[in-house]
């Protein structure tokens, strides 16, 4: 399994479930991200290892980061089986309160689209692409119900939420949405490319709307992903995607 967080800090708050802290990894698939101290867990399940790597921020990143990582595994010869795009995010209240864990039933691309004068139009409404992922309907299920968790639609953005304005357009145009952060899609879309499923989980560090940096609660979210990813660790290394 990889595990895909946008910045080191996210990175070791997941690390800490699997029971360390980035050791550092002088793996080739994992180097050829380009990533300092990627988390290797030592591989002692049946289902192998999982490998814990930040990204970087935003969806281009995170697409490019995650498809070198899966390329390189697949070329030698031991290729991921699911790919978890995981880290804090913004919620959408009320539904989402700052300190809980969303699992995303749907991934996103909320801003990949043309504005015209009627409004927002998605890039598939044009012709092109695809603006959603969908992860296996019953690891969702099975992760947020061992999590304790919500499920309900990640959107990707790749400019945070700042108003209440665009809170209440995404709102309308996604009634679904639980949460929102900047690497999801892009994840989700590297993973598509290689045929292998994929998963978001967040932890909501700050409301979804007006900007208000000390509102924001990182280090309670970054303690919910390691409690959260502490009750889901066995599901999803005991996942087998011919269980869907
Ligand atoms: O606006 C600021 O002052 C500010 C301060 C620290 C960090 C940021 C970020 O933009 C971090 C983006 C990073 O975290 C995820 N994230 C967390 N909350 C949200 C959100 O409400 N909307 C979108 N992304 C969010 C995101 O996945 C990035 O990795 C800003």
């Amino acid at each position: 399994m990889l595990i895909a967080t946008a910045v080191p800090v996210e990175r070791d708050a997941v690390a800490q479930a699997f029971g360390g802290i980035s050791p550092g990894s002088d793996d080739a698939a994992l180097g050829a991200v380009g990533r300092a101290h990627p988390f290797r867990t030592g591989g002692t399940t049946a289902h192998g290892w999982t490998d814990v790597i930040d990204v970087g921020v935003g969806p281009a990143l995170a697409a490019a980061s995650v498809a070198s990582a899966l390329t390189a595994a697949a070329l030698q010869g031991t290729p991921y089986d699911l790919v978890v795009s995981a880290g804090i995010g913004g919620g959408f209240q009320p539904d989402a309160p700052v300190g809980s864990l969303v699992v995303a039933d749907e991934i996103v691309a909320a801003d990949l689209g043309a504005e015209t004068p009627d409004g927002f139009v998605p890039v598939t409404e044009l012709g092109f692409g695809t603006v959603r992922h969908q992860p296996p309907g019953d690891l969702v299920r099975r992760v947020a119900e061992a999590a304790g968790a919500r499920t309900g639609a990640v959107l990707t953005v790749s400019t945070v939420t700042g108003t209440a304005a665009r809170a209440t357009a995404l709102r309308e145009r996604h009634p679904t949405a639980l949460a929102e952060a900047m690497e999801g899609f892009g994840v989700a879309e590297a993973a598509g490319a290689h045929g292998v499923p994929v998963l978001e989980i967040r932890a909501v560090s700050n409301p979804v709307g007006p900007r208000d940096r000390a509102a924001w609660r990182i280090g309670d979210a970054l303690a919910a992903l390691t409690e959260g990813f502490g009750k889901l660790v066995p599901v999803l290394e005991s996942w087998n995607r011919h269980d869907q």
